[in-house]
């Protein structure tokens, strides 16, 4: 794995009804990670964080290599671009040129190509007051502006939230070119499974304030199975099978739906069993967090 983009170490925010982490997370350079988890996780928590808009009750984070939180970040801050999940009020009364001119002041690396070409290929008109702007709109506008400077280091939260389906596609499509150039680095927390299937090279599940685990795409993807077996005759104790989750017969009879997070070796198990395996699927992204919600709540 390459560098670190994001290194959170013991980091721990206390709030009267919410607590996140303690949270050791590293997010290596050079790829997409998604942040995944239920609502109310702490995700957009995390990002505030990480942007020194919140400050945590122990711990510290480097993003780039720099310590979050030090007093003289300009610099810091202008290799990074953020997209929140929620516009900022303060700012309906702007025109988007309005905003545009501020904004770039901060960016040495400022490209009003690059920031024309993507309101082109957005169909954002810069010249309309914010406030008035449609939520997807909006959303098309902020990633134009948060793009055009060249970050290292895209921070998105709920990028494609109100984003129409061929907006959301153009925008697939911005990120997949942002990634070709360099070493470039995304984070993202989403909730769409088509759009982590489609950016992100790894994965971050997130649960009430946790993180449950980090992990490489296509190996997840793949390991988490679920089995159709014949077991006719024998008593199983499935929870010997490597990886085992869930294990149900079908309407009583002797077929088995057994769900394991560990294909490969729950295969090579059933085979020492001489247990018939009928079928296999692999499960879908949205079906691996529930079951990880589900566990924890059981143990946390
Ligand atoms: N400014 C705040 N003050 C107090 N509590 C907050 C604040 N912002 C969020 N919370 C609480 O922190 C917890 C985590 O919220 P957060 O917005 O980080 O979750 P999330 O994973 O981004 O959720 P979603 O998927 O709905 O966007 C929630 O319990 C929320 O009520």
């Amino acid at each position: 794995m390459s560098d670190a983009a994001v290194r959170i170490t013991g980091m721990t925010q206390r709030r009267p009804n919410f607590e996140l982490g303690p949270i050791d997370l590293v997010i290596p350079s050079g790829y997409v990670t998604a942040i995944v988890g239920p609502n109310g996780s702490g995700k957009s928590s995390l990002f505030r964080l990480l942007l020194d808009l919140a400050k945590p009750n122990s711990g510290g984070m480097e993003l780039l290599g720099e310590p979050v939180g030090s007093s003289n970040d300009t610099k810091l801050k202008a290799r990074i671009g953020y997209m929140p999940e929620q516009p900022v009020d303060l700012e309906d009364g702007l025109r988007g040129n309005q905003k545009t001119d501020f904004v770039r002041q901060w960016y040495p690396k400022w490209d009003v190509h690059l920031y024309q070409e993507l309101l082109r290929r957005f169909e954002v008109d810069p010249a309309i007051k914010l406030g008035k702007m449609s939520k997807g709109m909006r959303r098309k506008f902020d990633l134009s502006l948060m793009m055009a400077h060249h970050p290292d280091l895209l921070l998105l939260d709920e990028p494609s939230s109100g984003l129409d389906p061929i907006a959301w596609k153009t925008m697939i499509d911005v990120l997949h070119r942002y990634m070709e150039q360099g070493n470039r680095t995304i984070v993202m927390a989403s909730h769409i499974v088509d759009e982590v299937r489609r950016l992100a090279d790894y994965i971050v599940f997130v649960v009430q304030g946790k993180v449950l685990g980090f992990y490489e795409k296509d190996t997840l993807l793949n390991s988490w199975q679920v089995m159709y077996i014949e077991a006719a005759g024998v008593g199983i104790n499935w929870k010997q099978m490597p990886g085992y989750r869930h294990a149900a017969s079908i309407s009583g009879g002797t077929t088995y739906k057994v769900v394991t997070e560990d294909a490969l070796q729950a295969e090579r198990w059933l085979a020492e069993q001489k247990l018939a395996l009928i079928s296999k699927q692999k499960l879908e992204l949205d079906e691996i967090l529930l079951h990880h919600i589900e566990h924890a709540r059981g143990v946390l």
